[in-house]
């Protein structure tokens, strides 16, 4: 990528993570961002919320000039439109890349077809939340989360390179792992977890027919662990069926897990449970922080907020007063010790240290 060429980047599915992705590229130097949209609804929104440079209801146009494409349309809609690319004739040494939560399905497709001058390399970034289409995207989604990229052994390298080159844009850390390990392991430590909250929530779903109590008394801890089942339907019914034969032995051992604790609880072997809690919190209290460290979030605060509506807007518009500049905020719903912790990133130490001054002054307790 030279710095007087414009870099033409088409996006395939405009949604939370093709939204936020296009949040993170358009209006960097030399680049522009084309949206491709398959219903003119889907367009409309994708312009109002002005994620990209244009938007088109037409494949082709989006492909045919671009340097760049992802495809971040659901898993199951990923073979027909790189089986579509690999008909078109594509700028030569086009990179098509797509963000698909699973990679062994998609990387053999691309290893079949003839990409002619193109080439493919999968990619997952390793950020995303609950919510899904282009409202839901955010320029900050993926700031110091991983980025997989999977490239098959005959990419080369500097391909790989020039991809990365593009995704610094995201402030991502990018890594490289191979396809079917990946798929094993986001089996276990996303799909799996999905399923679970899923099957949790509509367990309590259906006693609480019976009763709305349960919705009612429904805690902390229950809204902790299912966060995860308001995601997309359509997105996860592709990634768990595409994903399955990955999934049905991780949910052979989960039910393993689960008839250990009824076997524990019919022993009344309480220091088995003891164990249990033990050998698991362990684990859970060393897993590391996303956004802290890697790359821009060194100068953080911990801010303890009452959960009062606007109070986000008042922090924000106290320190906007005082011109401090915010560089990332985000709200920590999993700190079950802290009830209520907000996360506000600085660029500098300076910054940093007039922000808790400041916030002090009006009261809050803050942490570094
Ligand atoms: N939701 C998440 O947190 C994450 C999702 N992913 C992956 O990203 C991809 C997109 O997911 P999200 O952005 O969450 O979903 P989304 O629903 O927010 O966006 C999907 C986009 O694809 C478009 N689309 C759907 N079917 C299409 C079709 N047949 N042809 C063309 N466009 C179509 C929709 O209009 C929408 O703009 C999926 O493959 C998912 O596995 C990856 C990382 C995180
Ligand atoms: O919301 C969350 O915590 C997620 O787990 C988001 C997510 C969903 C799908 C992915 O492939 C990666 C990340």
């Amino acid at each position: 990528m030279t710095t007087n060429t414009i870099t033409k980047v088409a996006i395939f599915g405009v949604g939370l993570i093709g939204g936020s992705l296009a949040l993170c590229l358009k209006g960097k130097p030399g680049i522009t961002v084309t949206g491709y949209a398959h219903t003119q609804d889907y367009a409309d929104q994708v312009i109002a919320r002005e994620v990209v440079d244009q938007v088109t209801l037409s494949p082709e146009e989006a492909a045919w000039d671009a340097d760049f494409i992802f495809l971040c349309v659901p898993v199951g809609s990923l073979e027909h439109y790189i089986t579509l690319l690999s008909g078109l004739q594509l700028k030569p040494g086009c990179i098509i890349s797509d963000v698909g939560s699973t990679k062994a399905s998609i990387t053999d497709c691309a290893e079949r077809l003839v990409l002619k001058d193109a080439c493919f390399i999968g990619g997952h970034p390793m950020a995303g939340s609950e919510r899904s289409g282009v409202k839901a995207a955010s320029s900050l989604l993926f700031e110091n989360a991983y980025y997989v990229l999977t490239p098959a052994e005959n990419v080369p390298a500097d391909k790989v390179d020039s991809l990365s080159v593009l995704l610094s844009h995201t402030r991502a850390h990018i890594v490289t792992v191979e396809p079917q390990l990946h798929d094993q392991i986001v089996g276990a430590i996303s799909h799996l977890p999905h399923i679970i909250a899923v099957a949790l929530v509509n367990q309590i779903c259906s006693y609480n027919e019976d009763n709305p109590l349960y919705q009612t008394l429904a805690a902390g801890g229950f809204r902790d662990i299912t966060r995860i089942a308001s995601s997309d339907p359509v997105v996860w019914r592709d990634i768990l069926l595409n994903n399955r034969k990955v999934m049905m032995p991780l949910l052979r051992d989960w039910n393993d897990g689960i008839l250990q604790f009824m076997a524990m609880l019919e022993s009344q072997d309480g220091s088995a449970i003891e164990d249990a809690f033990r050998r698991a919190g362990d684990f859970r209290n060393e897993l590391p922080e996303r956004r802290k460290g890697v790359i821009v979030s060194r100068y953080d605060l911990y801010l303890e907020v009452p959960d009062h509506p606007g109070i986000i807007g008042r922090i924000t518009t106290d320190l906007g007063q005082k011109s401090i500049n915010l560089s990332n905020i985000q709200i920590i719903e999993s700190r079950e010790d802290v009830p209520g912790v907000l996360r506000l990133s600085f660029q500098n130490e300076r910054e940093q240290e007039r922000a808790k001054d400041l916030l002090q002054s009006h009261g809050y307790t803050v942490y570094h």
